[in-house]
């Protein structure tokens, strides 16, 4: 055995998450040919496959010894002092004479091999003791989100990432799912989702994942005991799945189910006839329906009844101040003194289910590193898109298993870097502006663009003064052609197919931010140069480019919510139309001509003979136009009519006008046209909400008009008119 000493610092020691206790001698040795594998009968099965699988024929009878084991086992009972007494702890040493990994129970040894795997560097173990144990018991990820629940094989994916990573939570429940969710939740899976969830149960157990399976009974549960006995009925069959951790989730819920006495009682009877009867059930765990403190109503006792009256061994969910917040040391503790128990943080991030059209890929920020005293567990809720959840779901990892020690860019440069080894580069610029989520319902926002941001501001103020910094210029220039080099990089990237396959809509979205912001700035130069020609063949590409953007926002990620592709929102793209208009208006100026902003560049344009409506402002969105409510009565004319002007020819998926009248509205036609000569009548049909709503099918129309064709003036109110529009 050759024991070439290259010295090894601490700092060498590239472990994730960072170990809490590393002693280095500063020596190593070359990796040992074989290992003599001491303690297989005892250790824990699934660490002794790792450990197989990692070494191969290299682990046998005879070599190196290695021993391996949970405390209390022969293998390890020398290091019996050594291992750190806390749950999933362990000790792991590498001498010249011997390398130990003793775990403080089954899930510490297996820890302890994912440390030894990540020990090995470059031909070289390095000689090393390390204690190590996790700030937070529970750690992983809820699938809790609204929207397309993952596929079976990115949750195998996820379970595999989840075991790399040290996390030991999996909870499924997507909002989505229907044997979830009302009203199948009564119902046992079919055979074939039955035995996808037994596979996932079985690869999770292989990577130490706790796989917690949550029901949601909440929206049309009865407080009788044929609907215990259904749910009982559901954990057993769920059970013999092979499940071994339960949830139930009381979210987003009102009316019956929502009563704190009523869940308690079903809890603590679900808890003392279920979970404390099986030997091998895991804490249960309750998302209550007051599951964050802006939604919490003292006067109610629902978090004074919870907190009083259910089990002590129930984990109750929260997700902080507010719907989607950080975590903070007050705020756990607050919680905490109204549950009478430490809180079991679901924290909404990176979900997207209210911002859909945005990717959120920057860094976990935020929540305190002084709040593991105060929780049980913390899982992340994560993006329908699964990969690129890893990103985060990979730093949450870091900062649950060692707070104190959590950094978060070096934190989410190594997630870069373990998701996309081939494109560490690309994929940086890509996620650094794809992280802030935009104007949204819940005002939660994230940084982007932060090294650009500063150069955008000081070279647009400069512009607009006449005296810009050409290294500014430079260096805009130089990030437009780093997003669209990323962006081409990673469409033919092969390393991480379903990943590209995700953010695929997004990558061509970037591309053409990258071109759109170089053009850009192409068009100042000419237009200082006074190069009429170069200027319009610029312009007319940034217009291009715009409309190709549009084009791109009404083909993908189409859904009912925030259909469509945002990338770059919260610097660049603003960056882009700032310059354009800026050089365009100074082009018409020193020109005389009347070259069009983007800025009126829309796919929808009003026209309307009712005076009221004249300068209604439209609500644009990629595939549908809402007119702004109005709050006084609208005076509409006999013959008045207001007219949409589509950019192009569009299906016309759904319509809705809400004119609040209490009579029908005979009075008034909806009418489509393809050239705006000829019409034809869409036929609306009221709903339970005194709503019209039609659709147009047929031919692609590029018109849309309502009209009065009756005898005398209406008075309506504009509550609601929107258009959707399809290719
Ligand atoms: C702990 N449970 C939750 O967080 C429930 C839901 C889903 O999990 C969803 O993924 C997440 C973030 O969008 N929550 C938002 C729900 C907000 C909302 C619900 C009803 C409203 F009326 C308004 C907002």
């Amino acid at each position: 055995l050759l024991l070439i000493q290259v010295r090894v610092m601490a700092q060498d020691i590239k472990v994730q998450p960072s170990p809490r206790q590393v002693n280095v001698t500063g020596k190593s040795m070359t990796i040992p040919v074989a290992f003599r594998l001491v303690g297989e009968q005892e250790a824990n099965p699934h660490a002794i496959a790792l450990l197989k699988q990692f070494l191969g024929d290299r682990l046998g009878t005879e070599g190196f010894p290695l021993y391996v084991g949970e405390k209390g086992d022969r293998a390890v009972r020398g290091a019996k002092r050594l291992i750190p007494d806390h749950p999933e702890g362990y000790y792991l040493s590498i001498t010249d004479k011997a390398i130990m990994l003793a775990g403080n129970d089954e899930r510490g040894t297996y820890y302890a091999v994912r440390t030894f795997m990540q020990l090995f560097h470059e031909g070289h173990l390095p000689f090393v003791g390390i204690q190590d144990y996790p700030d937070v018991r529970f750690r992983g990820v809820v699938e809790g989100f609204y929207g397309t629940p993952w596929s079976h094989e990115a949750r195998l994916r996820q379970l595999q990432f989840y075991g790399e990573n040290k996390l030991n939570t999996y909870i499924y429940g997507p909002k989505d799912d229907p044997f979830h969710s009302s009203p199948n939740w009564r119902k046992p899976y079919p055979a074939k989702e039955a035995a996808r969830l037994a596979e996932l149960v079985k690869v999770a157990n292989e990577n130490e994942v706790d796989f917690v399976w949550a029901i949601h009974p909440g929206l049309d549960i009865r407080w009788e005991t044929s609907d215990r006995d259904s749910l009982m009925a559901k954990f057993e069959h769920m059970y013999d799945l092979g499940v071994r951790s339960f949830a139930v989730f009381f979210d987003d819920i009102s009316g019956e189910g929502a009563k704190a006495d009523r869940q308690v009682e079903l809890l603590n009877y679900i808890d003392d006839h279920f979970v404390q009867v099986k030997p091998d059930v895991t804490p249960l765990i309750v998302c209550p329906t007051e599951y964050n403190k802006g939604w919490a109503r003292p006067e109610s006792g629902y978090l004074a009844t919870i907190g009083e009256k259910l089990n002590p061994s129930v984990e109750v969910m929260w997700t902080g101040d507010r719907v989607i917040s950080e975590i903070t040391r007050e705020g756990v503790e607050w919680i905490r003194e109204q549950i009478k128990r430490p809180s079991y943080i679901w924290w909404n991030f990176p979900v997207s289910d209210y911002v859909r059209d945005h990717l959120l890929l920057g860094e976990v920020y935020g929540n305190g590193k002084d709040i593991a005293g105060s929780i049980s567990g913390f899982v992340a809720n994560p993006m329908e898109w699964a990969e690129a959840s890893k990103l985060a779901i990979y730093c949450v990892a870091d900062y649950t298993w060692n707070m104190q020690s959590y950094d978060r860019f070096r934190s989410w440069y190594r997630a870069i870097r373990a998701i996309m080894p081939e494109n560490v580069e690309a994929f940086t610029v890509f996620a650094r502006h794809n992280s802030d989520l935009g104007e949204n319902v819940h005002r939660f926002r994230r940084e982007e663009s932060v090294e650009i941001q500063p150069v955008a501001e000081r070279f647009m103020k400069g512009y607009r003064e006449g005296h810009y910094d050409e290294r500014d210029f430079l260096a805009l220039q130089d990030e437009f052609e780093r997003v669209a080099e990323a962006a081409d990089l990673l469409l033919i990237d092969r390393e991480n197919e379903a990943l590209i396959e995700e953010i695929t809509p997004w990558l061509h979205q970037f591309k053409i931010l990258g071109d759109a912001g170089q053009e850009a700035l192409a068009m100042i130069k000419a237009g200082e140069r006074g190069d009429r020609e170069l200027f319009l063949r610029k312009y007319n590409h940034v217009k291009a480019l715009r409309k190709r953007s549009y084009e791109l926002e009404r083909q993908f990620n189409q859904n009912p919510y925030q259909p469509g592709v945002k990338t770059g929102t919260t610097v660049l793209q603003p960056l882009v139309l700032d310059v354009f208009t800026e050089a365009t208006e100074r082009f018409n100026r020193q020109n005389g001509t009347d070259l069009p902003l983007l800025a009126d560049y829309s796919p929808c344009k009003l026209t309307t003979n009712v005076p009221q409506l004249e300068h209604l402002p439209l609500q644009v969105y990629p595939s549908r136009v809402h007119l702004t409510p109005l709050l006084e009565v609208v005076k509409w004319p006999a013959g008045g009519y207001l007219q949409l002007e589509l950019d192009d020819a569009y299906r016309i998926p759904g319509t809705r006008l809400n004119f609040d009248v209490k009579g029908d509205l005979s009075w008034g036609v909806m009418e489509v046209s393809a050239d705006g000569e000829t019409w034809q009548t869409v036929t609306l049909t009221r709903d339970a909400r005194g709503r019209l709503n039609g659709k147009w099918e047929d031919t692609p129309v590029k018109f849309v008009r309502f009209t009065n064709t009756g005898e005398g003036e209406q008075q309506v109110y504009l509550r609601e008119f929107y258009v959707v529009f399809s290719l």
